[in-house]
């Protein structure tokens, strides 16, 4: 099948620069995607976008080349709850990949068994309403209760401003829950503000709740953008991520978003992400955690 790229949708950054900082052996990409390639793996009917495609060839060469040791391939919304991108992936990684899929309420033991074989180890709920339908809490919770039994955690995507009304859900889900780029805070707003507070206190409060401090492409409103060799990019996000790294160490992940799904002002250069690290994780022990301990405890507890 031939697909048309969505008009004004940036590519992933070819021939990206080799990070200056190194990150520690055994380090963890915890946040990326694959795309198709759409003639071997159609994209979804209910797709919000049609993405470049981005394989797992391709991934893992960006892994190699930015010094990352394994991936978790977590399912984009462009393949809906076909799995089979992200699951031909991990098959093909030697090991070195885990991931996260998405599912619905017909999904068979038997399916689930088989992911699990092939490394999954999460279920992504999606409430960001520009990429996906709504799905009833119930259908959800039905699934979180049954992936549970198979030691699965929950990733959750959501925008700060619907957190109060979302709370009661997530706070019910019976596992670990990890939210996908610090819940998308406006870095526009003070990050002792009211708005990151309640981020803050919802990890708090609830110490099953982990966050990935990653994308601050999408957050940042000032830049400068990670081109150019710049080597202080996104500084409006430091200060959250930062916070959140410091705050909570043990339940921080971190990954490069690649190929970076709906940016239509920029595309990173992945290099330059891996030099905004030491900016939020600014000692040795909070790198090795957020890229070593912190995912491996996750993603491959009976090595770590
Ligand atoms: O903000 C986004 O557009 C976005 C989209 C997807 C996806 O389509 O799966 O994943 C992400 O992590 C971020």
């Amino acid at each position: 099948m031939e697909f048309q790229k969505t008009p004004g949708w940036l590519d992933w950054y070819d021939g990206p620069s080799k990070p200056r900082f190194k990150v520690p052996a055994g380090s963890v990409d915890a946040h990326c995607h694959v795309f198709g390639p759409g003639a071997e793996f159609p994209y979804a009917p209910e797709r919000k976008y049609t993405p470049c495609d981005a394989s797992k060839h391709q991934l893992y060469a960006l892994r190699d080349h930015l010094g990352f040791a394994r991936n978790v391939v977590v399912q984009a919304t462009c393949h809906g709850a076909d799995n089979r991108a992200m699951v031909d992936a991990l098959v093909h990684s030697n090991g070195k990949a885990r991931g996260v899929a998405t599912v619905k309420r017909s999904v068979t033991d038997a399916e689930l068994q088989a992911m699990h074989d092939a490394g999954v180890r999460g279920v992504r709920f999606n409430f960001v309403k520009r990429l996906v339908d709504f799905t009833p809490k119930d259908e959800l919770i039905e699934i979180a209760n049954r992936i549970s039994k198979l030691g699965w955690h929950v990733v959750i995507y959501f925008e700060a401003v619907d957190l109060p009304e979302l709370w009661d859900f997530f706070t019910s889900l019976p596992t670990t829950v990890v939210v996908d780029h610090m819940g998308r805070p406006d870095v526009t707003k003070p990050v002792d503000g009211p708005e990151f507070e309640l981020f803050v206190k919802f990890m708090r409060e609830h110490p099953n709740v982990w966050s990935k401090v990653s994308c601050p492409e999408r957050l940042s409103v000032k830049g400068p953008p990670a081109l150019n060799g710049e080597q202080n990019a996104y500084r409006d996000v430091v200060p959250f991520a930062k916070r959140i790294v410091e705050t909570f160490p043990d339940r921080v992940l971190w990954g490069t978003d690649w190929p970076h799904p709906n940016l239509k002002d920029h595309m990173p250069d992945d290099g330059l992400l891996v030099d905004f690290i030491p900016h939020i994780a600014v000692t040795a022990e909070l790198q090795h955690k957020l890229l070593v301990d912190n995912p491996m405890r996750l993603y491959w507890p009976e090595e770590s």
